[in-house]
């Protein structure tokens, strides 16, 4: 392979990466493989117990792998103490130290090395300088705002100069504004840093937002890799296109495909013989400013499948508004509709002890024709 088609180097490579907590108890990590390029921004991102956050200590070691390897570099870092993995971990809660100043708690892990006092708060000084905290390095935490203990915690994580910054839901803690905010910030960090950010979120949004690549788990699986808008245009399987949102999933004859709900079309029902589309009734509108979202429910369908919505911009509803229990067809292009896969299975011969593979119920949903 020459350098043109080379991949990009792999910063973090995952192989059959697996974790069992207690035998018999399914696999909360199950043999999963994930390359994450060198210098970009991953996003695990997936409902909560889906393995996300187990993934992410592994790497860190803050847990220990139950099977499979993790590379740094093209480095085995498996059995690696935390320390020595060239990782550093930001927590959900900056876990910052309240007695200690902005500076000490960026400075903390040079102490823990033995580095002179003079040394390690000319370091700790330069990085909060870099993230703009210079001028509050002698405050504690609790002088700070969630946003200021945000780039410290950041400041103090990258003191260590690691390679790989590992962030567990580090914006859940913020409130929504302030999220958005910094949510911009460490964006820009991780560019101008130019190091790999491993991040956990349960945000679709947030992932979206962030991310270079997402990788969407469930249920201790990997369904789907990609760029935000992969994954949001071209999701894998039923999970993700659910997940996502913003899709409704028809169940046709030869199978499951996903429709944007803003390019799902409605029309209203004529009573003609023959008319074309699904019908459907009018069950929610819920103005929302730039758009109406409408909810409906799809005619002779069964009930855990025939909830859908659409996504109307406020100008094409005031052409056309709908009422609630008004009498539609639903229809779409062919170009929208995305052909949904089964989804991520167990590897094939184990007995994990887990719930079965979502195969079996996602093929007994695809019987239900519409
Ligand atoms: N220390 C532990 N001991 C036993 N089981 C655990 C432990 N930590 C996590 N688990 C289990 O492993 C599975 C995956 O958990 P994990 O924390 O990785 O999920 P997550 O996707 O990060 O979820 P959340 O968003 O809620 O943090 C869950 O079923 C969870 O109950």
């Amino acid at each position: 392979m020459d350098a043109v088609t080379a991949p990009p180097p792999a910063a973090v490579e995952i192989v059959a990466l697996s974790k069992r907590y207690a035998a018999g108890t399914p696999p909360a990590v199950d043999q999963i493989d994930l390359r994450i390029a060198s210098g970009s921004y991953c996003c695990l991102l997936g409902p909560s117990g889906c393995g996300k956050s187990t993934t992410l200590r592994m790497v860190a070691g803050h847990e220990s792998a139950s099977g499979g390897d993790i590379l740094l570099d093209n480095r085995n870092i498996t059995n690696l103490p935390a320390a020595a993995r060239g990782t550093a971990m930001m927590f959900q809660s900056f876990a910052l130290f309240p007695h200690l100043s902005a500076l000490d708690n960026v400075a903390f892990s040079l102490k823990m090395k033995g580095i002179s006092k003079s040394e390690r708060h000319k370091r700790a000084g330069n990085l909060l300088e870099r993230v703009a905290m210079g001028h509050l390095a002698e405050r504690k935490p609790g002088e700070l705002s969630g946003g200021q203990q945000q780039r410290v915690a950041l400041a103090r994580a990258l003191i260590t100069e690691p390679r790989v910054l590992l962030l567990d839901e580090p914006l859940s803690a913020l409130d929504p504004f302030l999220r958005i905010q910094m949510r911009a910030e460490l964006r820009r960090w991780q560019k101008e840093l130019g190091l790999t950010f491993i991040h956990v979120t349960h945000s679709q949004e947030e992932a979206m937002a962030l991310a270079d690549t997402m990788v969407v788990m469930n249920n201790g699986l990997i369904e789907q890799v990609g760029s935000p808008h992969q994954v949001y245009n071209h999701p894998a399987s039923e999970f993700v296109a659910r997940f996502m949102g913003g899709h409704n999933v028809f169940a046709l004859n030869d199978g499951l495909v996903a429709v944007r709900n803003d390019h799902t079309r409605i029309s209203p029902a004529t009573g003609a013989a023959g008319e074309p589309g699904i019908p459907a009734h009018v069950t929610d509108v819920e103005y929302q400013g730039t758009y109406v979202l409408l909810g409906l429910r799809l005619t002779g369908v069964r009930p855990e499948r025939s909830g859908i919505s659409v996504l109307l911009s406020e100008k094409d509803f005031a052409v056309r508004s709908y009422a609630v229990g008004e009498s539609v067809r639903i229809s779409w292009a062919e170009l929208d509709a995305r052909t949904l896969g089964p989804g991520a299975t167990r590897p094939a011969g184990r007995s994990n002890g887990g719930p079965p593979s979502r195969n079996a119920p996602l093929a007994a949903l695809a019987a239900m024709a519409a």
